[in-house]
């Protein structure tokens, strides 16, 4: 079983350090000519597994525009997961999930054991403690995938809970950064569990004293395009880490969509200018 780190880091490779977003808004679906229904966000999904397999390094389908539909959107959500699998497409399922440890378990048999919801990676929320993390971070690694800690996220607010400082003078984010480090220490080319730091930051990862080159997991940069981050920015907010830089683009690269073409193109101009900027 290869681990989900060195995958990524061989898709990367491959492709340029992108995940394309699955994000199927209303207003998108309506561009596309899809109803905004589970049938909409299912063909909405396919049609961006089909037309970006073997082009990117991997999509992140946005779990919430699957659920409002409610059973048959998460079906549809289970359909897109499935076509990436057959297609060779890495998935980082974006769902978000945090809980009390023993919950956590009930969210880790969904999203990376063996439920038709897993992909080769998701996301979490470490906000009620990285300890809570534990069965996500176990599952993962028994299963080969990887999972993705919130950290710094590129939305204004996460500041107001990521940049305040514990009890023993760390910020939020510096002690998840931490705690992700240990998680991966000693892997090569490096290991599964990553971080999400929003493109958007500016000079928080410096100013909160993190290191990211030392987390040596994979750094999922949202943020650029429709959030205003450049590839530009991915200079500097990460610096010397860069080499783990995966940006993620949802809504800039879809707005080229619904022909194979267009959303193409869209991913590999984000692509290369994120490698451009990045000097890989
Ligand atoms: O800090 C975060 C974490 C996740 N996201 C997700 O990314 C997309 C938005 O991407 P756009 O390129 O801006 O369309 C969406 O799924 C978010 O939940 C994020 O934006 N920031």
């Amino acid at each position: 079983m290869t681990r989900f780190g060195a995958r990524l880091a061989g898709e990367v490779a491959a492709h340029g350090p992108l995940c394309a977003g699955i994000d199927p808004h209303a207003g998108l679906l309506a561009a596309w000519g899809l109803a905004d229904d589970a049938a909409g966000v299912e063909r909405f999904g396919r049609t961006v597994v089909e037309a970006l397999a073997g082009h990117v390094a991997c999509v992140k389908p946005q779990a919430a525009f699957f659920e409002r539909h409610g059973s048959r959107g998460v079906a549809a959500l289970e359909r897109v997961i499935a076509d990436a699998r057959d297609a060779g497409l890495l998935t980082v399922v974006d769902a978000k999930r945090g809980d009390i440890g023993s919950t956590m378990g009930g969210y880790a048999d969904a999203f990376v054991g063996d439920s038709p919801l897993a992909g080769d990676a998701v996301t979490v929320s470490p906000y009620l403690g990285f300890g809570s993390l534990r069965p996500v971070l176990d599952l993962a690694a028994a299963h080969g995938r990887g999972v993705f800690v919130l950290a710094l996220t590129s939305n204004p607010e996460g500041a107001s809970v990521q940049h305040a400082v514990g009890p023993d003078g760390r910020a939020v984010a510096r002690a998840v950064a931490e705690a992700a480090a240990a998680e991966n220490a000693g892997a090569t080319p490096f290991g599964d569990v990553g971080l999400v730091v929003g493109a958007t930051v500016g000079a928080a990862v410096t100013d909160l004293g993190l290191d990211l080159e030392a987390v040596n997991g994979p750094l999922l940069a949202p943020g650029v395009g429709a959030q205003g981050a450049t590839a530009a920015d991915l200079q500097q907010v990460f610096g010397r880490a860069r080499r783990l830089v995966l940006a993620s683009s949802s809504r800039e690269v879809l707005a080229a969509g619904p022909t194979a073409t267009g959303l193409r193109d869209a991913a590999h101009r984000t692509a290369d200018a994120v490698r451009a900027a990045l000097a890989l």
